[in-house]
């Protein structure tokens, strides 16, 4: 497969994961044997149990962490083979937990794009942009995160990833803090840009309902294993809504 082209802007070969006890010795699995591609312009979903493995996955895109073995590949590179300054260009990751590190909302949207040699002018048109696509506020703009609530700090961290304009967009539940009006906006948002600028987006998301509303596709991991991937208009969502309710009260059971 190495030697394969693909049409794929995505892909993953056999990825496992697994914790390292010491330099030499591996632990327990956090992903296991998973391979899928992705097509650029997609919105996957990613759902799954608590400890599936899917903020790990997600890591792994974005190269916060190696594989233990197998191989991903953007656009027919091997991810090895890619310069990670030029990786992290391409792929964003919002973790759920984003920090703005003492800078105001201004200075964390501005940062990264003087950091890619912007023009002023393409700078400020951008930050315009997405902070009204988001209706983000002018007063925010001078607040640093102290000052903002979780569902604002979400929306601001959503905000730095889309002025950058990535080709792929990686999520980690971006609707948890949110109200229910703000998240279906959001989602309406990440869905249009997908269709416009074919940005391919992946999102971790625990509410099944706006899994539905957003993805083209949706995969779904339990116990580090990817169970699923299927074609959202294929899917029964409240089979899966079943499905993944026992498998939260079974991992629940385990770890209590
Ligand atoms: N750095 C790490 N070292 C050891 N174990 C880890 C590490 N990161 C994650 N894990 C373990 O890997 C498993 C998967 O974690 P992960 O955060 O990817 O799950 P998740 O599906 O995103 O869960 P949640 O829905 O609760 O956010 C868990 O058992 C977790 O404890």
């Amino acid at each position: 497969m190495d030697n394969l082209t693909s049409q794929a802007q995505l892909r993953l070969e056999q990825v496992n994961l697994f914790t390292r006890l010491n330099s030499n010795q591996q632990g327990y699995p956090i992903l296991q044997d998973i391979s899928f591609e992705v097509i650029s312009g997609e919105r996957i979903a990613i759902v799954g149990p608590s400890g599936a493995g899917k903020t790990s996955l997600l890591r792994l895109i974005n190269r916060l962490s190696e594989p233990t073995n197998g191989k991903i590949y953007l656009e027919n590179q091997e991810y090895s083979q890619i310069p990670v300054i030029q990786l992290r260009q391409e792929i964003t990751l919002v973790l759920q937990e984003s920090k703005l590190l003492g800078m105001t909302v201004l200075q964390a949207l501005t940062y990264p794009l003087v950091l890619r040699g912007l023009p002023k002018q393409t700078i400020q048109q951008r930050i315009d942009c997405w902070t009204e696509q988001l209706h983000i506020p002018n007063e925010w703009l001078g607040r640093t995160e102290v000052q903002l609530s979780a569902g604002q700090r979400q929306l601001v961290a959503i905000a730095r990833a889309l002025v950058i304009q990535p080709k792929v967009i990686l999520l980690d539940e971006p609707t948890s803090a949110l109200d229910a009006g703000t998240a279906t906006h959001l989602i309406q948002v990440l869905t249009q840009l997908s269709q416009t600028h074919q940005t391919t987006i992946l999102m971790v998301n625990h509410q099944l309902d706006l899994a539905q509303m957003f993805s083209t596709r949706l995969l779904y991991l339990q116990q580090s294993r990817l169970l699923a991937n299927q074609t959202a208009s294929k899917i029964d969502w409240l089979n899966l809504q079943n499905s993944l309710m026992q498998a939260e009260a079974q991992a629940t059971e385990e770890w209590s």
